[in-house]
């Protein structure tokens, strides 16, 4: 489990986060969303114990991540938006690197890898940014750690790749592990988080699991003008609305993100104290 108390983070006089708390538990896709410059990589970087808060604390499976104890840094991989590889072959960096992850499982990594159509005897050196973040990506995942944090991971995949990413993520989310993803492609997250976690402000605006939002708002596109009039957030499109709505029906829509996140952009104490609310609508 991973515990944010009250956390502060600044970098000199920008303040990122100004005493978030929340707590995400293993068994469920987290998907972070926010502006440019929110702090969603930064918030991935505490928690991985690359970055120390300011105030407040973390904890990470009882691990203070700081502190980058062995225990800890075996069970939990990140997958930075930039990285660098070495200059060496796939084989050799398994051979260096998963000596660090005990649960590293090899025959799962080359499967990954080969299901991105990345040969297994390739050199790191001669590859592009997004092959050598598939291997990256896949290395994370086949080191079966606890936590998985991934920031913008679908950036720079061709559209088969994406489609394959989230195959392997998906096939990632045990009920042991958590999972982090930070991504402005919302629709790369679609059916692959269970929790939002939208950051605004030094903030969290929202953390809720998508069947809570389903349950209290709607979501459907419209060719009625009158359901304008219900509307908590619309957007014209050919002939027609998508819309946000109060959730009145038995019935729930699948959750649109990225009208969800534009919702909540637009109007985030409303959609705050909507999804906030007990009580049932
Ligand atoms: N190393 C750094 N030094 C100083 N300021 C930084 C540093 N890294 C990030 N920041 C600032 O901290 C804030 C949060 O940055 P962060 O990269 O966490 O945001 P983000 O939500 O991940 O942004 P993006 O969506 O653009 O990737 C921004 O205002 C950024 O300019």
């Amino acid at each position: 489990m991973i515990d944010i108390q009250n956390l502060h983070f600044h970098y000199g006089k920008n303040h990122v986060f100004k005493g978030i708390s929340t707590t995400l538990e293993p068994g469920h896709v987290y998907g972070i969303l926010g502006k440019n410059g929110t702090g969603k990589s930064t918030l991935l970087y505490a928690i991985a114990g690359l970055l120390y808060p300011k105030a407040g604390s973390i904890q990470v499976n009882g691990f203070v991540p700081a502190r980058r104890e062995p225990g800890f840094l075996e069970d939990i991989f990140m997958v930075p938006e930039e990285f660098h590889l070495p200059n060496i072959s796939i084989s050799d960096f398994v051979k260096y690197h998963s000596p660090f992850y005990p649960n590293f499982d090899k025959a799962a990594f080359y499967d990954f890898v080969g299901s991105f159509d990345i040969p297994p005897d390739s050199l790191l050196q001669g590859m592009s940014y997004g092959q050598k973040k598939k291997v990256f990506i896949s290395f994370g995942v086949a080191s079966n750690v606890s936590v998985l944090l991934m920031d913008e991971p679908s950036n720079g995949l061709d559209i088969i790749s994406k489609g394959q990413l989230r195959k392997v993520i998906a096939g990632a989310a045990t009920d042991s592990r958590t999972i982090l993803i930070s991504s402005h492609q919302v629709q790369d997250l679609e059916n692959l988080i269970d929790e939002v976690l939208i950051l605004k402000d030094t903030e969290i605006l929202l953390k809720q699991s998508l069947d809570a939002v389903a349950r209290k708002l709607s979501f459907k596109i419209s060719f009625d003008p009158d359901d304008l009039k219900d509307a908590l957030f619309s957007e014209s499109i050919l002939r027609g609305n998508t819309i946000v709505a109060l959730n009145t029906e038995e019935t729930e829509s699948n959750v649109d993100l990225e009208l969800l996140y534009k919702a909540a952009m637009a109007d985030p104490k409303k959609i705050k104290s909507i999804l906030n609310s007990h009580s049932e609508i």
